[in-house]
């Protein structure tokens, strides 16, 4: 048979089961909807009693045991060897809690009817019908192309964010508490601001905490401080965090001990990835000690290192203030003879601020990043490379992130000390370090007099406010905590996939390669493309420069390529079990 017949029958197959599968899925949702529009919607319709969540009127749906939830289970954690049948979908398994405890299911408090919604906060709060709610079936592709069905069915998927119908928790017994963790980034506290205000007007939930200063508070019950609308009113106006927060003081049994104490049982934890690595201990923690709590992460630093996201919160605002720095760089630069404006940007490891800041500014000449190697001395080093276009041009713009020396090929810059509260080496201030040498270098090789201007920023570009874009990115991913948190799911992450807002297992995200700059990727040809910088390397320095460049494409492929192959079938889960009026009647034939 010829290559293209088999492509087409390839084709005509995949078309038929996509067919079938979409006949059965249409057929399943109408069966589902005609099941669903009895009593969730005529509840919908019954006035509801509560004022902002008083006497919340919260009727139990089911009760399921762990008795029913074993059955359920049988069979459930199928893994997804090859394109068998494309109406099964595989997915990122995030943890709930009904795997581990006996519970009762509620209607959400959000369902209702708009119309009959009264602002003044009498009347009823359910403002969401039906049809806005997500489920355990949709998900959400974590790549960015493909070529056939194969590669879409094989692919990472995450478990789409939303409103849950049926939810795990009763909310008048829910008692949240809120912590942020390690280094500023803009927006934190609208998510702060916005996480309460979730539970509290739309869920109904009255006992929320702050935790002041980050992990290391949890050790002082007074730093566990009550939360209101009132008080969390006006916080998204202004930079840095309201609970303060720090590096260090993780400790998974003090944390779940106070929890216990107080009576915690949602936990939202704004940080990094060591916070995320803190996050899944005390997620272990809980779940080996039967602890029945909701632990919830949502992905903060300005560095954008964290893997699988499109992008963390406050990476835009970051990128806006530094794009304005640069730009009086640039005008100082310009007005000198033989001017030279350098600007440090953060990232330990990444260049991904210094990347997105020179894309955005158009002025930047060069751009040093921890992921791209380079010579600051020689025929081919940075000092030169600024020599030729201060002769040419008369002027140089450099972005340096405060990482770059671990890319300097001719020399080591010891690090400052010992390491911080987070287990962090901080770098030597590698600004300094390439002034000093920039300077002399023209000196001594061409007699020129450099007027460089350093300017270091860092601190300043993280401690500003949110602006529009990144608030309402903050503002998505806190209510989507809250009612992941609310459907009873544990251990995961709140984040932007392809634009999408998922849910991500803990585990998938402190599995994956630390999200650093893909040199063969576009994003980095695009800055040296408007740069105009040469590869600041001697040619016999290249092949090891690639090869290094090829290891973390290895690595990130490889461990990318392991998520996959843990995805199971999400729908076969006891989840289904949130999902579908059939299985409640189901449960209730079973039990009987
Ligand atoms: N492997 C880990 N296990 C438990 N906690 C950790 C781990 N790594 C870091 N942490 C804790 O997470 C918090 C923030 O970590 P850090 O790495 O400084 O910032 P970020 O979370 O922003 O990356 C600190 O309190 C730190 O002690
Ligand atoms: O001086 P601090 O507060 O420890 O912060 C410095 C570090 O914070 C960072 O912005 C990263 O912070 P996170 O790891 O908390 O996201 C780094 O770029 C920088 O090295």
């Amino acid at each position: 048979m010829s290559e293209s017949n088999q492509t087409n029958q390839w084709i005509q197959l995949a078309g038929a089961v996509i067919a079938g599968a979409a006949l059965s899925y249409l057929l399943q949702s109408t069966t589902r909807r005609k099941s669903d529009s009895k009593a969730p919607l005529e509840e919908a319709k019954k006035p509801r009693k509560n004022s902002l969540g008083e006497g919340l009127d919260l009727s139990k749906e089911r009760t399921f045991t762990m008795r029913k939830i074993e059955k359920l289970k049988e069979g459930s954690s199928k893994f997804i060897e090859g394109l068998t049948n494309l109406s099964e979908v595989a997915i990122s398994r995030v943890p709930h809690l009904a795997e581990t405890h006996d519970c009762d299911v509620y209607t959400s408090p959000l369902l209702g009817d708009a119309s009959q919604r009264d602002i003044a906060g009498k009347g009823t709060t359910g403002f969401l019908p039906d049809e806005a709610f997500s489920s355990v079936k949709k998900f959400v592709l974590s790549g960015k192309s493909y070529q056939c069905y194969e590669d879409i069915a094989r692919e990472l998927k995450f478990l789409r964010a939303g409103p849950r119908k049926q939810i795990f928790w009763n909310p008048k017994e829910v008692k949240a508490a809120i912590v942020t963790c390690g280094g500023l980034c803009p927006g934190l506290n609208v998510v702060i601001r916005e996480l309460v205000m979730t539970l509290w007007f739309n869920y109904g939930v009255k006992d929320i905490f702050g935790v002041k200063w980050g992990y290391q508070g949890f050790h002082k019950a007074s730093n566990i401080i009550k939360l209101t609308p009132k008080i969390v009113k006006r916080i998204h106006n202004e930079g840095g965090t309201f609970l303060g927060s720090s590096r260090g003081g993780f400790d998974e049994k003090v944390i779940i001990d106070i929890c216990k104490e107080k009576g915690i049982n949602h936990l939202y934890i704004i940080g990094g990835d060591g916070t995320h690595r803190g996050i899944y201990k005390l997620y272990e923690y809980a779940t080996e000690n039967k602890e029945r709590i909701s632990i919830c992460g949502i992905p903060k630093t300005i560095d954008n290192d964290i893997p699988l996201i499109d992008k963390s919160f406050g990476f835009d605002t970051a990128v806006a203030v530094a794009e304005q720095i640069i730009s009086c760089a640039n005008n100082e630069a310009e007005s000198a003879e033989f001017g030279v404006g350098m600007v440090k940007l953060m990232g330990r490891d990444s260049g991904e601020i210094a990347a997105a800041a020179a894309q955005a500014s158009r002025d930047v000449n060069i751009c040093l990043i921890p992921e791209s190697p380079f010579e600051v001395e020689g025929e081919y080093g940075l000092c030169e490379t600024v020599c030729q276009r201060i002769i040419s041009k008369n002027h140089c713009t450099i972005v340096v992130a405060e990482g770059a020396d671990d890319a300097i090929i001719d020399a080591n810059l010891a690090k400052e000390g010992k390491a911080d509260a987070g287990g962090h080496v901080k770098h030597a201030d590698i600004g300094t370090y390439l002034k000093n040498k920039i300077v002399a270098y023209a000196k001594e090789n061409y007699d020129i007099n450099i007027t460089l201007k350093y300017i270091d920023p860092t601190y300043t570009i993280r401690s500003v406010s949110a602006n529009a874009g990144d608030t309402i990115i903050c503002t998505k991913l806190a209510q989507n905590s809250v009612h992941a948190a609310m459907a009873g799911y544990t251990g995961f992450s709140i984040g932007t996939v392809k634009d999408t807002t998922a849910i991500i297992p803990i585990k998938s995200i402190n599995n994956s390669a630390k999200r650093k700059m893909d040199l063969n990727e576009r994003t980095w040809q695009r800055v040296i493309a408007s740069t105009g910088q040469p590869q600041m390397v001697c040619p016999e320095n290249m092949e090891k420069i690639t090869e290094k460049v090829q290891e973390y494409a290895l690595e990130k492929q490889k461990k990318h390529q392991k998520l996959i192959e843990e995805q199971v079938v999400m729908s076969e889960v006891i989840l289904e079990a949130f999902d579908t009026q059939e299985n409640a009647e189901g449960d209730e034939e079973n039990d009987s």
